[in-house]
């Protein structure tokens, strides 16, 4: 069998023939981590004092007495490291003074340096309780971190505007932004760890210099290689990252298609388990070879860093012995030097490799900043009217263009709905139906003319305050992880109670649903390893319904309300609509015909613009696209037995699966 994809062999399309030899590959917008400048390690060292600033500010934010406890312990941490440092001197002064030390004096001399001892168990005992303090204070910190960086998120993603979404990149800003919330946690950890070696490094640092001038340089000059070595290393590590970045994330993207329980069916139906696979392998080996070429790369550099650093730390002890040996330095100092020494280098390891660690989760939490500020950028920005329930509800040679496309979704096209009325809106796929709706509901804003509510532009409008009189169901509305009443009432309960939940279930057929369940409305509507009970597509229609219906809402849009409902629920609905309609505005978007009788005025779109509009019998008679489709779909049914045994008319069930974007 061959991998190929469907696309590879030249198909033919409405365009014409195209030779183009197209595999899943992901497109990044530019503003992800691995698609920005390369990674230096000037650019490292820069960072490190902003991203400390940073780590503390978040951490600032949240508990201020914590950030400064923090602080205080790292930096008593560090003198006590000093201090301990002179304190070995101390004690090695006293037990080998001179370096002669006579088999009878070893008492003497135990005695002398106790004090020293005392004063270096202590210096240590209280580090280590100091070390404890600083894990127990970042272990709270980290989390809470998170929390308010995921909740700044959340209200960034939730006051945009809905067309934000569809800017090219907004979603692909937003995961990357989880990522950097994610990440908030270990930038503390990681800022306190450096912290840490900064403190030790400091002390130790400090104290060779006291013990001879030259000890710091010559130290400085052994660390180097390996220092340099590392961040090398990590730079290669980078650059491969950025490498596969893509190949991972069209790996997760089609991961995510073969796991989702929506594909279960089709892959096993179809048989494509086999070819599924092979494409996985065949991006998999793609990432293989960069990781690869990245692993002998890093490793050069770790062989050379190594190398270079056992020469330098030669030099080191040599220089450390000439000392000695010339009497400039005693042999105490020696032995202090030499703790020292380790200190320094195991200080300079742990600031190299927290330190790459902390740029790293920096480079996420920008992830996170820019989607903040882009967010910000799309906030919700509208007037302050607040409207009552609107008596007509108007769009006047509007015309709107999605973000990034070519060409106007609508163009020019005015409506209207008064009170008491249904307006239908009909016509092709991709014609622009749900694209008004939305614009009639305030939800996007026009690119030109206007929509208005009682005269009052949407744009002059407090948003909160229009929306509070819109009920919206969606062709694809969202099946919320929550009880069946909190499904309706979509966690805004009415004064009535639970009766007038169940009388907006029973209009929309979802109380007969519900009734069926093993807790009513306190039901869990959920899947199975969420502990909750799972509903079919139709099911969970009739709940998308009784939202609709439950809200007080003088603006109703329903986009294919009924698409998976069976004859009689479908039946049930339009029969009261009518009636529901009687105090509202209703614009109805469908594809079924035979529903639009009920509708006063029909609408029909073709390219983003009004064709037709007129009454049901009106449109019906004339010759347009509106008889076309009806002829269309008239032809579909007479081939079909024109009663259900209920007596109640045919109609084809077609049902629509909410749907759910996979994480990029
Ligand atoms: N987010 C988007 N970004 C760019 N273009 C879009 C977007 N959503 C829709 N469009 C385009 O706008 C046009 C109108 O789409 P719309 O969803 O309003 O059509 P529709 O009549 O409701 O279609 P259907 O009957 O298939 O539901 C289509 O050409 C579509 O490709």
């Amino acid at each position: 069998m061959t991998h190929s994809d469907s696309s590879s062999s030249g198909t033919t399309t409405p365009q014409g023939p195209t030779s183009h030899n197209e595999t899943l590959r992901y497109i990044p917008s530019g503003s992800g981590v691995f698609e920005r400048n390369q990674v230096t390690t000037g650019m490292m060292i820069r960072r490190l004092p902003h991203l400390l600033r940073q780590a503390l500010g978040l951490g600032w934010r949240i508990d201020r007495r914590a950030v400064t406890l923090l602080l205080a312990c790292q930096a008593a941490a560090g003198f006590l490291e000093a201090f301990g440092l002179v304190a070995i001197t101390g004690v090695l002064g006293a037990l080998i003074g001179d370096g002669n030390v006579a088999a009878e004096d070893i008492d003497d001399r135990l005695r002398d340096a106790l004090p020293s001892l005392a004063v270096l168990a202590a210096a240590f005992g209280a580090r280590a309780a100091l070390g404890i303090t600083v894990t127990n204070i970042s272990t709270r910190l980290a989390p809470r971190m998170t929390r308010e960086a995921q909740l700044e998120l959340l209200r960034a993603a939730t006051r945009a505007e809905l067309s934000a979404y569809d800017n090219p990149g907004f979603s692909e800003q937003q995961e990357a932004a989880n990522r950097g919330a994610e990440a908030s946690r270990d930038l503390l950890i990681e800022a306190q760890d450096v912290m840490a070696s900064i403190a030790s490094l400091v002390a130790a640092a400090g104290v060779m210099t006291v013990l001879h001038p030259v000890l710091l340089p010559l130290l400085a000059l052994a660390t180097l290689p390996q220092g340099w070595a590392s961040i090398r290393g990590v730079r290669v590590h980078y650059e491969a990252s950025r490498a596969t970045a893509a190949h991972r994330v069209a790996s997760n993207h089609l991961r995510w298609h073969i796991l989702t329980k929506q594909a279960a069916d089709q892959i096993r139906a179809s048989t494509m388990a086999d070819y599924l696979l092979g494409r996985y392998r065949t991006i998999g080996a793609r990432i293989d070879e960069q990781i690869d070429k990245a692993a002998h790369s890093e490793a050069r550099y770790a062989l050379t860093g190594a190398v270079a650093g056992g020469i330098a730390t030669a030099g080191v002890w040599a220089a450390l012995l000439g000392l000695l040996a010339s009497g400039r330095m005693s042999l105490a100092a020696a032995g202090t030097a030499v703790v020292a020494l380790r200190t320094v280098s195991t200080s300079l390891h742990g600031l190299v490799g927290y330190g790459t660690r902390l740029f790293r989760s920096g480079l996420y939490l920008d992830d996170w900043s820019r989607f903040i500020a882009a967010a910000a950028s799309h906030r919700i920005k509208r007037g302050t009217i607040s409207p009552p329930s609107p008596d007509v509800v108007r769009a006047e040679s509007v015309t709107y263009q999605y973000p990034g496309a070519d060409k106007p979704a609508l163009d020019a096209v005015s409506v209207e709905v008064h009170r008491g009325e249904i307006l239908a809106l009909v016509g092709e796929n991709g014609s622009g139906k749900t694209t008004l709706s939305r614009l009639l509901a305030g939800l996007y804003l026009p690119t030109a003319g206007e929509v208005t509510w009682d005269n009052i532009s949407t744009l002059a409008l407090d948003p909160e305050a229009a929306w509070a009189h819109t009920a919206l169901i969606p062709q694809n509305f969202t099946r919320w992880p929550m009880t069946a009443r909190a499904n309706i009432t979509l966690g805004q309960p009415l004064p009535g109670g639970d009766a007038s939940v169940l009388e907006a279930a029973e209009h929309s057929g979802a109380a007969e649903v519900i009734a069926e369940q093993r807790s009513g409305l306190d039901t869990l509507l959920a899947n199975h390893e969420f502990g909750g009970v799972e509903l079919s597509g139709g099911q969970w229609q009739r709940v998308a319904i009784a939202r609709a219906f439950y809200r007080p809402a003088g603006l109703l849009v329903m986009d294919e309300p009924t698409s998976a409902l069976d004859a009689r629920a479908e039946h049930r609905i339009f029969a009261g609509l009518r009636d529901y309609a009687k105090n509202r505005c209703v614009v109805l978007v469908t594809h079924r015909l035979t529903n639009v009788a009920i509708a006063d005025r029909i609408v029909v779109l073709d390219h983003g613009r009004v064709i037709q509009s007129g009454g049901f019998e009106e449109l019906r008679a004339a010759p347009g696209l509106f008889r076309e489709l009806w002829q269309l779909q008239s032809d579909l049914e007479s081939s079909a037995p024109k009663t259900t045994p209920t007596g109640l008319p045919q109609q084809n069930s077609r049902p629509a699966e909410p749907e759910t974007t996979p994480p990029s």
